[in-house]
């Protein structure tokens, strides 16, 4: 009897217990709930937020997304669901963000890219990621991308034979299959130290570039679907079941990386083992050049945590990020100039200045003296950032210029507004090199140009890309003259994970007289 009665009392305690952590819990979801709403923002459906905004074909994403973004003149609160987004708008508020070293995890939909990326270093957090961008950071000094140079000069001389065949002046053709072959190639080589040969295949696009498409536009759909987000649901659905698709081809690819690792454990235990970019002989002779995947087995050798799961992780982050990011730089780049010749026969006057007529490939120190071509390059990672929104999750509030937000909320940068904000760019939708003279560039905030993000998890590919970009374009303004087929208007803005156009870039392409 007295046993029982602890016994209900002790279950009654319980209860009670539960319930006041049930109050707190409500309590402070309705004081969340306040905070946010007290925001500005359009108005949210009672149970779907925002949401339905957003759930649009494909191909009408961006302009809904643009829509959004042009109708709130300040920062604004969307809801997903139950979750609460915050969109910036100043470039003051994107640097309070960014610059702190205490919003460093990413918001919600990157747990998206976790089937598929892992924890690589786009996607971690906390102590993983702190320990893996310190061992990751010296792969990218610039002594080893000169290594990569090479590489990129071998892609682009078979680019531009590839280009001799349809560069009659008349064959109207799309680039971007040129292109993404060329850069994937590249990021194949440089990445695992394996020869890919994509600009040798027939195919207009590999089953990998069409899975990367494919899982970007999932992946985004996902995001704006809160009845997707458990995995249970999710992969119930036809959605998920083409995501699954996607991954196997995805990591079909990359499975190759335990057999590269064994493959370079021979060639370590037959040689010294190397700590810096170099190269050894293959077994018929020819140069091996030191990919990434070396620089961190060398890592592990000198007794980083490195397993080969991490390994796997970061190849494939490396293989996404490093190559579909240049190709749509890139593409965007020739569409830029296909339409602004003057600016066209301007970086083709600083290219023959270089190589007084000569065809001989860039050097790196070529590279650093195409100081108006670089100007191009940001321009279009200006107008056409290949990245066009970043996000955040909160675990602290945060005063964003006056406006409170409350810890919790996920933060959206949309870099792509950010990059038109009138008050910042006298004229934002017009394409001016210029605007990276040094001159205009000290006039501006620093954080109201960020195509690679800033602050501790900016981009660790930036100088990558920028040497790789230098390279491709070179390559093609040296021996053609570009004629873009369609105007801004013509063409349909896709915002996967990546901003591309729908139906690619197409162009006529005309042999060029190289001026000595
Ligand atoms: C034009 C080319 C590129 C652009 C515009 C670009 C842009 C960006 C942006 C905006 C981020 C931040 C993402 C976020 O916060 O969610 C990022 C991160 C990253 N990028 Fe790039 N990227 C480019 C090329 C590359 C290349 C070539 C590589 C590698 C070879 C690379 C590797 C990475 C990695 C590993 C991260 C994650 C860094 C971290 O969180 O510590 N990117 N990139």
């Amino acid at each position: 009897m007295e046993t029982s009665g602890v016994g209900v009392l002790a279950g009654a305690m319980l209860g009670v217990l539960l319930l006041y952590q049930l109050i707190l819990l409500l309590f402070k979801r309705r004081k969340f709930v306040r905070a946010v709403d007290s925001l500005p923002g359009p108005k949210p459906h009672l149970l779907f937020g925002n949401v339905p905004d957003l759930m649009v074909p494909p191909n009408k994403m961006f302009e809904a997304w643009d829509q959004r973004h042009r109708t709130n003149s300040t920062l604004f609160r969307t809801w997903i669901g139950p979750y609460a987004e915050i969109n910036l708008k100043e470039p003051e508020q994107v640097e309070t963000i960014l610059s702190s070293s205490k919003h460093i995890t990413k918001s919600n939909a990157y747990r998206f890219l976790h089937p598929w990326l892992g924890t690589g270093l786009l996607t971690s957090t906390g102590n993983k990621w702190h320990t893996h961008r310190k061992m990751i950071t010296p792969t990218f000094h610039f002594k080893i991308l000169e290594a990569f140079h090479d590489v990129f000069v071998e892609k682009c001389e078979i680019l531009a034979r590839k280009l001799a065949k349809v560069a009659d002046g008349k064959t109207e053709f799309d680039m971007y299959p040129f292109i993404t072959h060329c850069t994937l190639d590249i990021i194949c080589e440089t990445a695992m130290g394996v020869k890919l040969n994509a600009q040798d295949s027939t195919d207009k696009r590999s089953d990998y570039v069409s899975a990367i498409y494919e899982i970007s536009e999932l992946t985004l759909k996902r995001a704006h679907r809160p009845w997707l987000f458990p995995n249970i649901t999710f992969y119930m659905t036809d959605l998920g079941k083409r995501y699954k698709r996607c991954l196997s081809i995805l990591h079909g690819f990359t499975n190759k990386v335990p057999q590269v690792i064994r493959e370079r454990k021979e060639v370590r235990e037959s040689q010294q083992s190397q700590t810096q970019a170099s190269t050894t002989e293959d077994d018929l002779g020819r140069k091996k050049r030191t990919a990434f995947l070396d620089l961190l087995l060398d890592a592990r050798e000198a007794g980083a945590q490195l397993s080969d799961e991490d390994l796997r992780e970061e190849v494939d982050t490396f293989m996404f990020e490093g190559h579909d990011t240049t190709t749509a730089g890139l593409c965007w780049a020739v569409f830029l100039l296909g339409t602004h010749p003057h600016v066209q026969d301007a970086a083709a006057d600083e290219l023959d200045h270089i190589f007084q007529g000569s065809d001989r490939p860039p050097t790196v120190r070529d590279l650093q003296e195409m100081k108006y071509l670089e100007r191009i390059i940001k321009e279009t990672l200006r107008l056409f950032p290949s990245v066009p929104f970043i996000g955040r999750k909160l675990y602290q509030d945060v005063d964003l210029g006056g406006y409170k937000v409350p810890a919790g909320s996920l933060i959206n940068i949309p870099i792509y507004h950010i990059h038109r904000n009138p008050k910042q760019w006298p004229s934002p939708h017009a394409f001016d090199p210029d605007n990276f003279l040094p001159h205009r560039v000290a006039e501006r905030h620093p954080y109201s140009y960020v195509p690679f993000s800033a602050g501790p998890r900016n981009c660790i590919g930036q100088k990558f890309a920028l040497m790789e970009e230098k390279t491709v374009l070179s390559y093609i303004l040296r021996n053609y003259k570009i004629h873009a087929v369609e105007r801004m208007e013509d063409l349909t803005l896709m915002i996967d994970l990546i901003l591309r156009p729908e139906s690619g870039i197409k162009v006529r392409l005309e042999r060029r007289t190289r001026a000595s």
